[in-house]
Order: structure tokens, then sequence, then C-alpha cells
């Protein structure tokens, strides 16, 4: 069920270059249900900025029903949030969308993600590896200093690290990574840039594979059609990314 909540923040830190990582806790915790789901977070009391910023949900914990999501504060909004201190509230809606569909791994996954798009595959890397599937993470940056959570994402399977300028591991996108890897996968999961979702179907036509898209949004549950994307079904069939997604099959959506 979806709850709107004054949730307390229980940690917030820097953890790369204006990435952030913002823990909260509250009943809201307990409704999730899959990895990849997102909430609406209000990010200041004022009357501006009026719209919700959607951030993915990147780590669950239903025993102290806290939950983490790691966000770049870039523009307004979410260098307001960044400013939230443990002990302050925050208005989250949610959970919103539907998440990746663990249950369609048989034996390994390869999770590949590019910048702001690599928080969901972390909390979906910990819930294949709970089912007994290997996870392969293939993560994309812009440079060394935005690299965040590598560590965490090794613990759980073999990790390789992308980054545009080379000032970590290997240099350029995660295709390049991509294609000096083995196909023995039988589903891969994706979230990040629409190019990068765009070669990642192109690269692996033959697997069966789920994809996170990210759009502009406003209401977040399915009322205002802000989101809406053409798809591959008929001329005129659209799909709403905050509603009907935000992860779809690949092959589903017009980007
Ligand atoms: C389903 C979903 C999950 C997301 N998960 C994450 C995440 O885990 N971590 C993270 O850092 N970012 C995530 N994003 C992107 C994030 O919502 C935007 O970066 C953020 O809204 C920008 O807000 P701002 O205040 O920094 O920018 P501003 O420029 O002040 O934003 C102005 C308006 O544009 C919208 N907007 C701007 N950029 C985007 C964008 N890329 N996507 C959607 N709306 C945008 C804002 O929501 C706001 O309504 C996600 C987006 C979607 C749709
Ligand atoms: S954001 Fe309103 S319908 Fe998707």
């Amino acid at each position: 069920m979806i709850k709107q909540e004054r949730m307390v923040v229980t940690n917030q830190q820097e953890i790369a270059h204006h990435i952030f990582e913002l823990t909260v806790q509250g009943e809201l915790t307990g409704e999730m249900k899959a990895p990849g789901q997102f909430v609406h977070v209000r990010v200041a009391d004022s009357f501006e900025p009026l719209l919700r910023r959607p951030i993915s949900v990147a780590s669950i914990d239903f025993e102290s029903n806290q939950f983490t999501m790691i966000y770049r504060a870039e523009g307004r909004g979410t260098t307001l949030l960044s400013e939230k201190k443990a002990g302050d509230t925050v208005d989250i809606l949610g959970p919103l969308g539907n998440g990746f569909p663990v249950e369609q791994a048989k034996q390994k996954a390869y999770l590949i993600g590019g910048g702001i798009g690599v928080p969901p595959l972390y909390e979906l890397a910990k819930e294949l590896n709970a089912k007994g599937i290997e996870t392969v993470h293939i993560l994309g940056f812009e440079s060394k200093g935005a690299v965040f959570y590598e560590d965490k994402f090794r613990a759980l399977g073999d990790t390789h690290i992308a980054t545009v300028d080379g000032s970590h591991g290997t240099q350029g996108f995660v295709t390049h990574i991509l294609n000096e890897l083995p196909k023995d996968f039988d589903t891969y999961y994706s979230c990040g840039p629409t190019p990068m979702l765009e070669a990642v179907q192109w690269a692996y036509p033959e697997k069966q594979g789920f994809l996170s898209y990210e759009q502009r949004m406003g209401c977040g549950i399915g009322a205002c059609f802000a989101c809406v994307c053409r798809t591959t079904k008929s001329e005129t069939d659209y799909i709403k990314v905050c509603s009907d997604g935000p992860v779809f099959p690949a092959g589903v959506v017009i980007s």
C-alpha cells in the first residue's frame, strides 16, 4: 500500500563527490515489495520547491524499519535534501512503481548500472544472492570521485567498474566491459541513462532482460500523465513510467 509519512532521518553522509546516502526510518518501509521501487520525496517543508523528487530505494532493512536512498545533489531540490541531518524528518510518499522481478533469474544474473542508476541494483543484488543466484555487477561512473558502493557490490559478487575518464577501472562505458565478458548468464537487469539501456538491449537481444527507466515526474502515482512513454505494441499505446514501471521487460518501451 502507498503511504505518505514523515520519516525520521537516521543517517545522512556524503559517500562520493556530491553523492549522498540517506537513511530514514518509519512504517512505510514495511510496504516495500521489490527492489527497483522508488519513493517520492518532499525535499523541504516550504511551499517551494513544490514537486517531490523521485529517488530509488537502494537498500531495505525490514528489521529496523529503515531504508536507504543514494542520490546526487545537483539541482535545487536534491541540494536542499542533502542538508537534512539525523533527527530531522522528511515527508515521503511510497513505495511507488513496480520493481525488478527477482523470481525471473534462474542461476546467474548480470546487473548493469550507470551513475545514479546504480543504487537500486544494490538491493536487487542482495535479494538475488539471498535466493542463491550468482550476480555479476557492471557499473559505470563519470570518474573515480563519483564511484560509490564498490566494496559493497564486491562483497556480493564479481564487480567491474568503468569510468568515462579512465581514472578508475576500465576507461569508457559499461558496454566496453560487456564486450569482454562471457554471455554465460540467463537474465540481466539494468538501470541508468536511456542511451545505456538502449546499448544493453542491443548487446543481448537473445537474453531475458529488465530495464528501469528514468522519466520526469509530476504526481508519481499514475494520475497526471507527466511520465508517459510510447511502447512497441502499437502507435497509440502508452505506458506511465511511474505506475506501470519504472521497470519494464526489454523491448517494451520506445525511449
Ligand atoms: C524512478 C526514478 C528513480 C530515480 N532514482 C534516483 C536515485 O536513486 N538517485 C538519484 O540521484 N536520482 C534518481 N532519480 C533522478 C532524480 O529524480 C533527479 O535527479 C532529481 O529529481 C533531480 O532533482 P533536483 O532537485 O536535483 O533537480 P532540479 O533541476 O531542481 O529538478 C527540477 C525538476 O526536474 C525533475 N528532474 C530533474 N532531473 C530529473 C531526472 N533525471 N529524472 C526525473 N526527474 C528529474 C525534478 O524531479 C524536478 O521536478 C530517479 C528518477 C526516477 C524517475
Ligand atoms: S508522474 Fe503523474 S502519471 Fe506518472
